[in-house]
């Protein structure tokens, strides 16, 4: 597969500090990759050397196989940023028009007016004086401008409604149908469990996870089997006798009862099924589950925390 982004041992340096830290990977070709991390942790950073903003301190950036900087890669990207800055005084279809007569190719403008949804009152507004949500759809429009292959979208929904939301994950889909490839950001991690096909996880300047939502979320999360119990019947046990009858089970890290309910996790939910009916438990509701991806996310970040105080 065309990769369209390389990024092999990339590191960024502020004033003798580490933002950026050896980092390499590829993006191919129609891919739609979530950057995710805790504040700080170097995705801004990469962004902008991808777009050609930034210069790494080492390491090398290629996009569509060229530097960022050039005017050729610069025609195939489309980026939407978190602050959309529009020329005072400038009508939201002249905008629109300035914006277009940029790129060799653009996209019609009757185009952009339907993937920004705007009314005809709206492209008569002054850009400035937009609302937030109207912002981020011109923002959209202007990004898709020079109909380009490769979108960046830094923290696409933040202060839009619900269905404004689900519109734009609507039309980002469309995109990645037509071949598109998407890198976006965001702190709501629903959206790039339920977006993207990839997700790379930075924390601390480095990549700390990489693979599909289902890989980092069972990768990083444990699975449990809960279910109600009566420890009391034909085969009468303690709670002590559960703990260590589960306790024993290959895979089993973790047994205990939380608010009425027995919590067992472990690295396969099948054994733990298995055991119920092989020690005759009486066990009724049974439910098994899988962590989510804030999970995951609240684990890298509580380990750290951990880290951190046993080092002081
Ligand atoms: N221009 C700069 N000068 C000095 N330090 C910087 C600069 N830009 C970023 N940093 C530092 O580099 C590190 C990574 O910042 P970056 O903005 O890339 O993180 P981020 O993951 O995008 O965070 P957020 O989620 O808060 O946007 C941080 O420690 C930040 O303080």
């Amino acid at each position: 597969m065309e990769n369209i982004a390389e990024l092999q041992h990339v590191s960024k340096l502020f004033g003798g500090k580490t933002a950026v830290d050896d980092v390499s990977f590829v993006i191919p070709k129609g891919s739609v990759t979530a950057v995710l991390g805790p504040n700080g942790a170097g995705k801004t950073t990469v962004l902008s050397m991808m777009l050609g903003l930034r210069e790494p301190s080492s390491g090398s950036v290629r996009i569509f196989g060229q530097s960022p900087k050039h005017v050729q890669v610069k025609r195939r990207i489309g980026a939407m940023l978190q602050e959309v800055s529009v020329i005072d005084g400038l009508k939201v279809h002249e905008v629109m028009s300035l914006i277009r007569s940029y790129y060799p190719s653009p996209l019609k403008l009757s185009e952009m007016v339907h993937l920004a949804g705007f009314t005809p009152e709206e492209l008569n507004k002054r850009a400035d004086k937009l609302s937030g949500g109207q912002k981020r759809r011109l923002g959209f429009a202007l990004a898709l401008a020079g109909d380009p292959d490769l979108l960046f979208f830094d923290e696409p929904t933040v202060g839009l409604d619900a269905p404004a939301r689900r519109a734009f994950w609507q039309q980002a889909d469309e995109l990645a149908d037509q071949g598109k490839t998407i890198l976006f950001s965001t702190h709501y991690l629903q959206e790039a469990e339920d977006t993207a096909h990839r997700i790379l996880l930075f924390n601390k300047g480095k990549i700390a996870a990489d693979g599909t939502p289902d890989e980092i979320v069972s990768r990083l999360t444990s699975k449990s089997v809960s279910f109600m119990a009566d420890l009391n019947g034909d085969e009468a046990y303690t709670a002590a006798e559960m703990v260590h009858r589960m306790r024993s089970i290959p895979g089993v890290s973790d047994c205990k009862e939380q608010e009425g309910r027995w919590v067992v996790t472990a690295d396969n939910t099948d054994t733990v099924l298995a055991a119920i009916f092989r020690y005759n438990i009486l066990a009724r509701d049974i439910r098994t589950g899988q962590g989510r991806l804030d999970d995951a996310f609240e684990l890298m970040l509580t380990h750290d925390d951990h880290e951190k105080e046993a080092v002081s």
